[in-house]
């Protein structure tokens, strides 16, 4: 058997690279297979002639996404716009929330700077400062996409944003860039705004695939237990744990540690009011 990356899921089949070149395998699921399987799963294959194969079995998952449904994530770029549409913290918050919940690593980019460097810095230096990686790009003068790539050797990164923020435009000077090995075309990411879209890892090289995530935005966080919400703030960790109740939810209790830190300006008010709000709407719907 041999070890490959599901690539893309169509009509049943699943195409498979193996990581050689020319190596792209259409393959079927051996029926016993009762697992679902996911665009960036691994995955163990029988080869049966030059590009046919069948699925023998999936091997672990590192994370995985429901919407859209991948798996394997190694980085996520969540994109934001200096301009039109306007950036918002909050969303910003909410999505990079979502990325550690999934145990995905996520850096922040700001495109379109060529419409407003002023914004695009501020944002920069806040979330530089929360420990997140910033890049500051614009799709359209190709200004910082050097950096960008330079994030991308040897990982699967999935872009995400919401609608109008250039991440079509982004993957297509990306891609342009390099020859795809495999056959995917940049045509694709260029779909209509109301086409069923599904998620399709692009190869740009040697173990390096780039995909693109529509429909990702941030969870909804109504199941998760409001003491684990804390830990999807990894700037604010360090303040944790020396609260006077150990059911501190670090709103009124008294003698908090966090929010001691907060008026100390240890933690930033900004991300402070996110937890607060999140957590807000997770008591509410507990009710
Ligand atoms: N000024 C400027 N405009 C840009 C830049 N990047 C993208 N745009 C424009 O912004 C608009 C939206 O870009 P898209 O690449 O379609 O955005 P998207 O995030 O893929 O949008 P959806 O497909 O709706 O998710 C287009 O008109 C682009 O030409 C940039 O860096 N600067
Ligand atoms: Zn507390």
């Amino acid at each position: 058997m041999i070890k490959g990356k599901v690539i893309k899921n169509y009509n049943g089949y699943y195409y498979i690279d193996l990581d050689l070149p020319e190596s792209l395998v259409e393959c079927r699921r051996r029926g016993k297979l009762k697992q679902k399987i996911l665009v960036g799963d691994e995955v163990e294959i029988t080869v049966l002639d030059n590009h046919t194969g069948v699925i023998e079995q999936l091997l672990p998952r590192r994370n995985e996404i429901r919407r859209p449904g991948l798996a394997n994530i190694d980085q996520m770029v969540v994109i934001m716009a200096a301009q039109s549409p306007a950036p918002n913290r909050f969303l910003v918050d909410k999505m990079l929330m979502t990325c550690e919940y999934a145990g995905i690593h996520p850096h922040l980019c700001l495109n379109k700077c060529d419409l407003d460097r002023t914004i695009a810095v501020a944002y920069r230096d806040f979330y530089e400062s929360c420990g997140y990686k910033t890049l500051i790009v614009s799709a359209q003068t190709g200004e910082g996409m050097d950096e960008l790539l330079s994030l991308l050797p040897h990982k699967m990164t999935a872009f995400a944003g919401p609608s109008g923020v250039g991440k079509s435009s982004l993957l297509s000077r990306i891609l342009g860039r390099n020859d795809l090995t495999i056959g995917c075309v940049s045509s694709k990411i260029q779909r209509g705004r109301h086409t069923t879209r599904h998620s399709e890892i692009m190869k740009l090289d040697y173990k390096t695939y780039v995909v693109d995530t529509p429909g990702f935005s941030s969870l909804e966080f109504e199941h998760l237990d409001p003491k684990e919400l804390f830990c999807l703030f990894p700037d604010m960790i360090p303040y944790f744990g020396n609260c006077r109740f150990s059911s501190c939810l670090h709103r009124t209790e008294p003698d908090c540690s966090v929010t001691r830190a907060v008026a100390e300006g240890k933690i930033k008010k900004e991300r402070y009011e996110t937890y607060c709000k999140v957590l807000t709407t997770i008591l509410e719907r507990k009710r």
